[in-house]
């Protein structure tokens, strides 16, 4: 379970750009989280993962408390916390299954990640996880050869390989085509299930997000101004969320401009 308390967030003197967050995700639920352009749907993944340091607040993974930690205790703690991202963030060089592998990089020796020996029973649970999102055949191949949703699937994999607690993605689908958008969410729709993993997707696609989500968090300058099922994320809440800002994204519409910055947040 994903506890967040009072969470704050305030780049140097500026504003808060979040601004007393409460949120909780429990069990296998998917939850997307919408809002306009500056929002602060980044920032809060961010805070969970620790790519930047939360201001105040709290935030419990199954009873872990995440903020505040240093060292060897946030190192382990984000091994916890898998990440997907727009740009994908592979290594192009590297093959799907070292890339792939390296999502164990937490988990084994100094030595074993310098020469990239991994376990067997890593390379078999590599297998296992890359057969059932379609890409055991480009194990060998280099991941700068494969198509956007392909290259995406690696990326879950990746995550997936950590053997997270919680999935988070960063606008996984903004850099595909809308077919391999809605193939890429359904995907993570079905492994959150069979996994029985809680994903958080910040997503600009609201259509996307009542389709393939179980629970809507619309955030507004910071703060979080509708919590509900996609049933109920009717009119009002679009206007609340997006009024005088902006009209949110529908397929085929999402921006690129989040590649670049996922890059070098790169695991
Ligand atoms: N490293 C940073 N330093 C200073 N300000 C930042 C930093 N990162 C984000 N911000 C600011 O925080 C605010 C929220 O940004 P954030 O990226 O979290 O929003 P977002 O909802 O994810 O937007 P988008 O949908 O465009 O990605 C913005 O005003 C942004 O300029």
């Amino acid at each position: 379970m994903l506890e967040i308390t009072n969470l704050v967030k305030r780049y140097g003197q500026n504003d808060p750009v979040l601004k007393g967050l409460d949120l909780t995700v429990d069990g296998s639920s998917v939850v997307s989280i919408v809002g306009a352009s500056g929002a602060g749907k980044s920032t809060l993944l961010r805070c969970i993962n620790r790519l930047v340091e939360p201001t105040s607040g709290s935030i419990k993974l199954n009873g872990h408390e995440l903020v505040n930690l240093r060292g060897s205790a946030l190192r382990h703690s984000r091994r916890r916390i898998g990440m997907v991202f727009q740009g994908f963030n592979l290594i192009d060089r590297l093959t799907v299954m070292e890339n792939v592998l390296s999502g164990r990089l937490g988990y084994v020796s100094f030595f074993q990640a310098l020469t990239r020996r991994f376990p067997q029973t890593d390379i078999d649970r590599a297998f296992s996880l890359m057969e059932r999102v379609g890409i055991a055949q480009y194990a060998d191949k280099r991941a700068d050869q494969l198509s956007g949703g392909e290259r995406q699937r690696v990326a879950v994999v990746r995550a997936l390989m950590q053997e997270p607690e919680i999935l988070l993605a960063d606008e996984p689908t903004a850099s595909l085509d809308p077919k391999t958008s809605q193939q890429i969410m359904s995907l993570l729709q079905s492994l959150a299930s069979e996994m029985s993993l809680p994903v958080l997707i910040n997503i600009h696609n609201v259509t996307q997000a009542r389709m393939y989500t179980d629970r809507i968090v619309g955030m507004r300058h910071g703060q979080m101004i509708f919590d509900g099922e996609p049933k109920d994320f009717n009119q009002d809440a679009l206007d609340a969320i997006y009024g005088g800002i902006e009209s949110p994204e529908e397929d085929g519409e999402d921006s690129g401009k989040k590649a670049s910055q996922d890059q070098e947040a790169s695991a």
